[in-house]
């Protein structure tokens, strides 16, 4: 009997979606996109893949066309597969699709000031046109010397403890976070202050004050200088900025936290396997670093119009395997129709940007890491697709931290590339371990370095693979052991010191130790 009842109130719930699509919008007479068939109630949730989606997401396409329709239980998911709907819906139709997810957990767990877990509105425009004075073109240019504070301090710490490498990461990244948005200076190791902010965030925790302890009031007053600046900016009354005034200092490093540290840890993750794999790369742009820069200093700024081949590695880097490649979910608002399509509301539009970024009508052979492929006569070519029109999203939602990070990204790999050698790490009988790129599953996809056995060796191979660069060509090996000299370890201290950098006229006296 309860089965019946049961069988029968399926059937009516069925019977009022067919109706309810039929009746209260134009476009839901019209089909939904192609994608692989659905089960009752659960839809296709048990089709969605758990290891590597973006690829299956891409093998898909091939049969459902580039733009793929799913339902997870009542959710419609739609998945963008191409640069070219991404364009049509996330940024042409951005008005209707740059909405998030509401997720209960993200309010109730305190991340719901979080400007990139906002949903669509004044709150997140207003949070938004903030970060853009920040965050913008001409306004990134400003934070060159953090650029240059954080790349020397990347190095020292490389050189003192390899195997920490991720944690050097993303404590250089966080501390150069904080030194933006804060104005603080941070120790060189072990800062207490960026140590209570990760702690704080990965509890979810709202206030400054309780993030710093003993800090709280340094941290107020400097968010709320930054306030005073956006404001003046913006041109609005300080009333106005209430909202923003209560929640900037949060917000300003809960952005750069998931937004900025991770991504940026996470490309250069990707980069030092790039280059264990690859290293004629890397020789070419060490000749490059060689012949532009010369010996007698660390890259610069200035020097990057002339460093094509970085500049087209830091390219390969967002490309080959793209550290969100499925992006941020957008959500959009009212029915829609695409290509003759019903797109209905409230679904989940995700861009695949490895798929995206893995086309081999833009990139021939998408799996290898070949940054000639940007270059033209020795220059950018600048009819090869940029990366960066799908690695940092779409539309209104756009990364706003896309100019900054461009500049974190090439001050980290021109300095690195210039003092070390990354080199396979050798087997106790001398022979180079072979190394296989893996990426892990995720919202973030971290790239990993396993041994063909398939050992988790991460961390510590890069105590093997890291070296003072003196495998090079006999011109740029003697050239480069003068560089190795100049960062000499301190005597009385022990620490690595940079001797030609504490001149006066690169201004970084002051971040040099
Ligand atoms: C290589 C580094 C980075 C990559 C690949 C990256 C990529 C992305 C992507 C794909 C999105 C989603 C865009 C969309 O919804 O369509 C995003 C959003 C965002 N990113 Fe980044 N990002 C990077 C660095 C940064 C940095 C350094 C910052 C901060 C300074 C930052 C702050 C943000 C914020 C706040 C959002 C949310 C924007 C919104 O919802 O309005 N990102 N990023």
């Amino acid at each position: 009997m309860f089965a019946i009842a049961l069988l029968g109130a399926l059937v009516l719930l069925l019977l009022w979606g067919r109706i309810n699509r039929f009746t209260s919008s134009p476009y839901r007479k019209l089909p939904l996109p192609p994608g692989p068939r659905s089960l009752p109630f659960v839809g296709n949730a048990l089709h969605l893949p758990k290891l590597l989606p973006w690829r299956e997401y891409a093998q898909w396409s091939k049969e459902y066309g580039d733009v793929i329709f799913l339902r997870a239980f009542s959710q419609p998911i739609v998945i963008l597969n191409s640069l070219e709907a991404v364009d049509d819906l996330l940024e042409r139709r951005s008005s209707n699709n740059s909405d998030r997810l509401t997720v209960e957990m993200i309010e109730l767990s305190g991340w719901g000031w979080n400007p990139g877990l906002m949903r669509y509105g004044t709150r997140w425009r207003r949070h938004r046109r903030s970060f853009h004075q920040l965050m913008n073109q001409n306004a990134v240019a400003k934070y060159e010397p953090y650029h240059y504070e954080a790349a020397r301090r990347l190095l020292r710490l490389l050189y003192h403890e390899p195997t920490e490498f991720a944690r050097h990461l993303r404590y250089v990244f966080g501390a150069t976070s904080l030194e933006v948005a804060y104005g603080i200076q941070v120790a060189e190791k072990d800062d207490p202050l960026t140590a209570s902010a990760e702690r704080a965030l990965a509890a979810g925790s709202e206030y400054i004050p309780s993030w710093f302890p003993g800090g709280g009031f340094k941290i107020k007053a400097n968010s709320f200088m930054l306030l005073e600046r956006v404001s003046c900016l913006e041109g609005e009354a300080y009333a106005q900025e209430e909202e923003i005034a209560k929640n900037l200092s949060a917000a300003v490093y809960a952005v750069f936290v998931p937004g900025g540290i991770d991504t940026t840890v996470t490309v250069v993750h990707c980069f030092f396997l790039a280059m264990v794999l690859y290293p004629q790369v890397q020789m070419r742009a060490q000749e490059e670093l060689a012949r532009v820069v010369g010996v007698e200093r660390l890259p610069r700024f200035e020097d990057r119009p002339y460093l094509h081949y970085i500049n087209a590695l830091c390219k390969e880097c967002l490309r080959w395997q793209p550290v969100l490649p499925l992006g941020v979910a957008h959500r959009s608002i009212s029915d829609d129709e695409y290509r003759g399509f019903h797109i209905p509301a409230g679904s989940v539009l995700l861009q695949n940007l490895w798929a995206i970024l893995h086309d081999p009508k833009a990139y021939p052979d998408p799996e290898e890491f070949r940054p000639e492929r940007f270059l033209k006569n020795g220059e950018l070519d600048l009819s090869v697709r940029d990366p960066a029109v799908a690695a940092f999203g779409a539309g209104r939602r756009i990364c706003p931290g896309r100019y900054f990070s461009d500049m974190s990204l090439f001050m980290t790999v021109a300095s690195i590339l210039q003092v070390f050698n990354i080199t396979p790490p050798v087997e106790s009988q001398g022979q180079p371990v072979k190394i296989e790129p893996k990426m892990t599953t995720g919202t973030f996809s971290l790239a990993l370095f396993r041994d063909i056995n398939g050992t988790f060796a991460h961390a510590a191979l890069l105590a093997d693979i890291l070296k003072p660069s003196n495998a090079l060509s006999n011109r740029v090996l003697t050239r480069r052991s003068i560089v190795w000299d100049d960062v000499a370890m301190q005597p009385s201290t022990g620490e690595v010191v940079i001797p030609y950098l504490t001149n006066k006229n690169v201004g970084l006296a002051s971040i040099i130790k």
